[in-house]
Parts: structure tokens; sequence; C-alpha cells
């Protein structure tokens, strides 16, 4: 698990103060895959040097399994920052050592014997999908095999947390899907923390248990996937976005729906035209499949003649929520 305790990094700027990060708390429990998802200079950078040690906060705690990083003296540093392997958009490969090389480097560092060295690479090599290409050197391999080995390397001193800078942001489509997979499979088996600074919401979509928004410096949203979606604030827009103002073909009130689980198998507009015997007309919609649930995020026109409270009431006795947007 790791938690994020009001975190504050405040950089000088010649006579000004640049507030980088504006008091970030986050648990994220074991297991977690978690992405931080922010615009340029939302403080994503900030967020990374301060949880790698690389730059010390100005004030606030980051803790791994309860043991606080950032209060560890200079002579400890190297031992802490072990403990979070770190993914990097490009995967920084050394050019001269092959793929078991590279991935051996960081247990060359600890000092770690040959022979245990060489079976935990070769175990990480097939974690990953590299058996093949042990002694294949980075320019000899794709740019996502290159992001392949980043990650096992990043693996290789047993890391209780895997931080993701934007990992795929270099990578085409399908590609990109892959190495996504190959995270979450590798939570799955190793039952490791990550955690995924992007600026994609497609990275959150795929493969996140849960988000949170960071901006200014500060966690604006944040949680669970279905927790953000029905929160309909401006996660909810972008995990389910709807196409702009639809233009509606008659006048009558306008309705958006938000709904998950279990709801999203209710059959609602047939429900709604049996119910109040009044025309429904879909504008928009957008229906997803986020990890094991499924969202739904509908915007509505109802006949002229209908009574929209008494539709909202009977949908949120339903579990649904919904919104009248005017006529
Ligand atoms: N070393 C620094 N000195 C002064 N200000 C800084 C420094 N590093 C970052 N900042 C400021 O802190 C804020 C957050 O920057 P940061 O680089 O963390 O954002 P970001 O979300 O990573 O952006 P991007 O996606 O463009 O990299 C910005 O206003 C930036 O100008």
């Amino acid at each position: 698990m790791i938690s994020i305790t009001d975190l504050r990094k405040v950089y000088r700027q010649g006579s000004r103060d640049v507030v980088a990060l504006d008091g970030v708390s986050l648990d994220v429990p074991q297991g977690n895959i978690h992405g931080i998802i922010g615009h340029s200079g939302a403080g994503k950078s900030t967020l990374v040097r301060c949880l790698t040690l690389l730059d010390r906060p100005t004030s606030g705690t980051v803790a791994i399994n309860g043991k606080d990083l950032t209060n560890v003296s200079d002579k400890d540093l190297l031992t802490a920052r072990r403990r979070i392997g770190m993914v990097f958009q490009h995967a920084n490969l050394m050019d001269s050592r092959t793929t078991e090389e590279n991935v051996a480097f960081p247990l060359e560092l600890t000092g770690t014997p040959k022979d245990v060295r060489e079976k935990k690479v070769q175990d990480l090599l097939r974690l990953t999908g590299l058996a093949d290409f042990a002694k294949a050197y980075p320019s000899q391999l794709s740019g996502g095999q290159r992001q392949r080995v980043g990650i096992a390397r990043a693996l290789a001193a047993d890391p209780d947390v895997l931080l993701c800078d934007e990992p795929t942001s270099a990578l085409d489509p399908r590609t990109t899907e892959e190495i996504l997979d190959l995270i979450r499979s590798l939570r799955d088996r190793l039952n490791i923390t990550v955690l995924i600074i992007t600026h994609e919401m497609h990275v959150v979509k795929r493969i996140c248990d849960s988000v949170s928004l960071l901006e200014g410096g500060k966690i604006v949203e944040s949680g669970n996937l279905s927790e953000v979606v029905a929160a309909s604030g401006r996660l909810s827009e972008a995990v389910l976005p709807l196409p702009g103002a639809a233009t509606s073909i008659a006048d009558g009130p306008i309705v958006e729906l938000l709904y998950s689980g279990d709801q999203a198998y209710t059959p609602v507009i047939s429900a709604i035209t049996r119910t109040f015997d009044i025309d429904v007309n879909v504008l928009a919609g957008s229906i997803e499949e986020l990890g094991s649930s499924r969202f739904a995020h509908l915007r509505l026109q109802l006949d002229p003649s209908a009574d929209v409270d008494a539709v909202v009431q009977f949908l949120s006795d339903r579990g649904i929520k919904a919104t009248v947007k005017g006529a």
C-alpha cells in the first residue's frame, strides 16, 4: 500500500514561489492500479520526482506499507528508492547491453550473487514475454519490446510499488494495449501496487481500478471508477463523454442518465416508454465496459407531455441518476 499525505512542493523561482504540489493526499491499497491524470502543468512530474525521492517534498509524507520514505537519511536513500520501481515513457536502456544484461543491471548494483541474478533475470524475461529476446540489443527490439525490458528492469529489485510515468505515450495504439495488458497481468500475478501517471483517459479506462484528477497541484476528484462516474464530475465526463450539444428534433425535456453495474442491464428506455406511455428520443449515448463493470451515460429527450419529475423519480428508484438538462 502506498500512502501519500499532504504532500507539498514549492519551488522558488526568482522572487516568487511556485506551488507545484499543494497538499496531495492519496491512499492506494496493495494490488490496486491507480491512475493519476492531469493536464500539462498539473504537477505530475513533480509528484513523480517526490515519489521517487529525486526531489525532497517541501512537506508531507510518502509511505509504503507504513514506512515513511520521505524522512530517510541520505545514506538510506538508495535502499528506500528500490521500493518503487520506475517505468518511463522511453525505456532508456543501455545500448551496449543485451536485454538480459539491462534487466540484470539493478541486481548488479545491489551485489546480488550471479546465480540468484541469472535465475531472477530469466524469470522476469518469461514474465514479460521476452524469453526469446534475452540476447538481443535494444537496437534490435521494437518500441514495445524495449518498454517490456524497461518493465522487467523496474521489477528486478522486487519493488512494492510500480510507478509508471506516461508508460505508453510513445507507443502506437496496438502496442499501447499490449503494454497496458502486461502491466495488468503483472499486477494480477505479483499483487504489486501500480501508480500510472498519464494525460490519456484511455489508459485509465483500460486498466485502472481507481483514478485521481490532478489539477493545479491538487487532487480535485478521486475514487474507484464507479465512484467517479457516479459523482458526475469532470472525470465522469471524461470517462463517458457524450458528443457536444446534440440538436433536439422536437420540444421536450432533456434528461441525462448515468448508471453503472446491474442497472446498466436495465432496459431503461422501454421501461420509461411503457410506464409513462410517452415517446423517448436518444440524443447521445456512451456505454463502456470498464474492468468488470458496465457504465452508461445517455442523453434522452422525452415527449413534451412527459411528467419529467415523475420520470426522474422512477429512474432514481431504480438506482439510475437522472438530471434534467432543460427543454
Ligand atoms: N524546478 C522547477 N522550478 C520552478 N517551477 C517548477 C519546477 N518544476 C516544475 N515547476 C512548476 O510546477 C508546476 C507543475 O509542473 P510539473 O512539471 O510537475 O507539471 P506536469 O503536470 O508534469 O506537466 P507536463 O505534463 O507538461 O510535464 C508548473 O507550474 C511548473 O512550472
